[in-house]
């Protein structure tokens, strides 16, 4: 089974965080899914780097990349996901939507409203954990 390695980034400003929705997609499971911004590492690249270059590619921002929260495994029909998920405060509300097809800044007790990828549905719950 194919493996995928992904950094994917729970922006924070203030008490909100940023949810962004995947474009339409041959792959039902992942089509219109809302995610947390990020993509594949690259060889060469550290989780970070990466993380970095995925964000001004999707969004056109740079922000700090802070701690790494969870990583999660998922099997996906197609392939084995791990992503490693990274803490970022960001300072503005001002991003680009280069790729995705609309984004929301929810709270994280209003996380769950969404239509979630299911490799993210651990992250979301611990984050409404930690609230
Ligand atoms: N970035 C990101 N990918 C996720 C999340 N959840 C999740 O299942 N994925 C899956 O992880 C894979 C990452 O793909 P991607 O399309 O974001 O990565 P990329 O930009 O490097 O892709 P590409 O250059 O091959 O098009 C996709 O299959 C995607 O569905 C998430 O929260 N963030």
């Amino acid at each position: 089974m194919k493996k995928v390695e992904v950094v994917a980034a729970i922006l924070i400003y203030g008490d909100e965080i940023l949810c962004a929705q995947r474009a339409k997609s041959k792959l039902d499971y992942i089509s219109e899914k809302f995610e947390f911004p990020g993509g594949k590492i690259e060889a060469g690249e550290t989780k970070k780097e990466a993380l970095k270059r995925e964000l001004e590619e999707e969004l056109s921002i740079n922000p700090e990349i802070n701690d790494s929260y969870i990583t999660v495994t998922h099997q996906y029909p197609d392939f084995e996901l791990t992503m490693h998920s990274f803490l970022c405060d960001i300072n503005t509300k001002d991003i680009s939507l280069n790729e995705h097809i609309s984004s929301i800044w929810l709270k994280r007790s209003e996380l769950l409203s969404l239509d979630w990828a299911a490799a993210d549905v651990p992250i979301v719950n611990k984050l409404m954990q930690d609230e």
